[in-house]
């Protein structure tokens, strides 16, 4: 049996919000800045139902698939009211299911696509989803560090949604990016730069989680940097799909192409199609968008037919926390040099949505060494004031709302070795449920 609940038109977003981590970042302004949409989530432990009016007073369904615990027990005081007639057997069934402690949702795992993440609303309104032209499906983008990819990943999205610095290996974990279109779904794996000397478990640990992209991706980008002499990509997809029977389809794209004559891009691009095995090699310049609408449709050709995966409006699904620390941590590459952002790992301890008052995000940057502590927090503690004010107004303009931003440094001596730390900040291909 299922709940029925229904939220009051005006309910505030961030109320709700804070029932549940595992939501989604919108674009749409009016109605989905509102509420978020509640949708699909891998534990499958119980099915809520609910319904909210948009601001032009359009009723829709939504499906919040979660732990009923989620919103057990404040249901009045955030405004959301029941209306179910056998809420003791509902209870019964939604516990059978639950367990306690936090749980984890898989990043990695490609969702059959025979179970619809649509909810009735979407089926209907989507006619596109019984397109027959209509083709969706999973794309990994690698390569070494800092060839573009984040760019790359941000310019196909149209939206920033990985942090972009000119230091190598500054996406340490897979943002998985929508990318929508009327007959199309792409979902971007935004992989960790491709590393060859591991040095740490943490650059291990990244690099299982490239080869999770790879492995259920529908096709394979690889982006190579122009300005650099050519070379086999091999090293590349054998750390990338390597051990996968049937490899996707491949695409190079070769980056950065503002940077070097026009000349000099023909001979690159004739010595890739020679000596590496890959689909098709395009130039590009991800930074000004030159290409880009050819890698699209490349990869468009390449996608099954099928119907979308997610509502078309979302871009990532990722919870906005895990946004709040990607901002800091670009902040960090940004004022800090050397080994310093190498060494910090940003962890959002506590979110909290408060409808009176700016909501309170609490930070723990962590590093290896006093030595690095002392530095992030600078004379009279000014260095750690400034990287608190630029990433508060970054996450501002990003959540479109007003934050107290409370940041503390803690040093965790060699956290990159530690397994259990790392997987505990999420290196292990998945993200914790709060
Ligand atoms: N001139 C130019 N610079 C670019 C282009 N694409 C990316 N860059 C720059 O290259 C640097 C690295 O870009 P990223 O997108 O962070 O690279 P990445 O491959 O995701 O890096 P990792 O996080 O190390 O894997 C940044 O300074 C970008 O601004 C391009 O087309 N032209």
């Amino acid at each position: 049996m299922e709940l029925v609940l229904h939220i009051s038109a005006n309910l505030p977003r961030e109320k709700f919000f804070a029932h549940y981590s595992y939501s989604k970042f919108f674009t749409a302004p009016d109605y989905h800045r509102k509420f978020p949409y509640l949708t699909r989530n891998p534990l499958q432990q119980a099915k809520f139902h609910f319904q909210a009016r948009n601001t032009r007073n359009r009723t829709r369904k939504f499906v919040l698939l979660g732990k009923k615990q989620w919103l057990r027990g404040n249901e009045q005081e955030q405004g959301v009211e029941e209306e179910d007639e056998d809420e003791e057997e509902e209870e019964e069934e939604a516990s059978s299911y639950s367990d306690n402690g936090s749980s984890f949702l898989s990043l990695s795992v490609k969702p059959d696509r025979n179970m619809s993440l649509l909810d009735d609303y979407e089926m209907e309104e989507l006619v596109y989803e019984s397109d027959l032209n209509h083709r969706s499906g999973y794309v990994a983008v690698l390569g070494k560090p800092n060839v573009g990819k984040s760019t790359l990943a941000n310019q196909m999205i149209g939206q920033k949604l990985s942090i972009v610095t000119d230091k190598p290996q500054t996406t340490r974990h897979r943002i998985l990016g929508i990318c929508s279109g009327a007959e199309y779904q792409m979902i971007l794996y935004d992989t960790p730069g491709v590393i060859q000397k591991k040095m740490h478990k943490l650059d291990s640990m990244m690099m299982r989680n490239v080869r999770n992209a790879a492995i259920n991706a529908d096709c394979v980008v690889v982006l190579v940097d122009a300005c650099k002499m050519p070379e086999k990509i091999d090293e590349v997809l054998e750390e990338g799909v390597g051990d996968v029977t049937e490899k996707p389809p491949i695409l190079l794209v070769m980056n950065k192409k503002d940077l070097i004559k026009p000349g000099e891009i023909a001979k690159k691009l004739e010595w890739y199609e020679k000596f590496t095995n890959v689909d098709e090699v395009i130039p590009v310049s991800a930074k000004y968008g030159h290409g880009v609408e050819d890698v699209k449709d490349w990869i468009l050709s390449k996608l099954p037919i099928g119907p979308a995966y997610y509502p078309k409006d979302i871009v990532s699904e990722h919870p906005e926390r895990f946004f709040v620390g990607e901002i800091i941590r670009e902040k960090i590459f940004m004022q800090y040099r050397n080994e310093v952002p190498y060494a910090c790992q940003v962890n959002v301890v506590s979110y909290k949505a408060r409808p009176n008052a700016k909501d309170f995000i609490q930070v723990e940057i962590v590093v290896e060494k006093n030595s690095q502590k002392i530095i992030l927090i600078g004379k009279e503690g000014r260095a750690l004031k400034l990287l608190a004010t630029a990433s508060r107004l970054d996450i501002e303009d990003f959540l479109q709302k007003k934050v107290y931003l409370e940041v503390e440094v803690k040093v965790r001596e060699n956290w990159r070795q530690d397994e259990g730390l790392l997987k505990n900040y999420g290196y292990g291909g998945q993200i914790k449920a709060l």
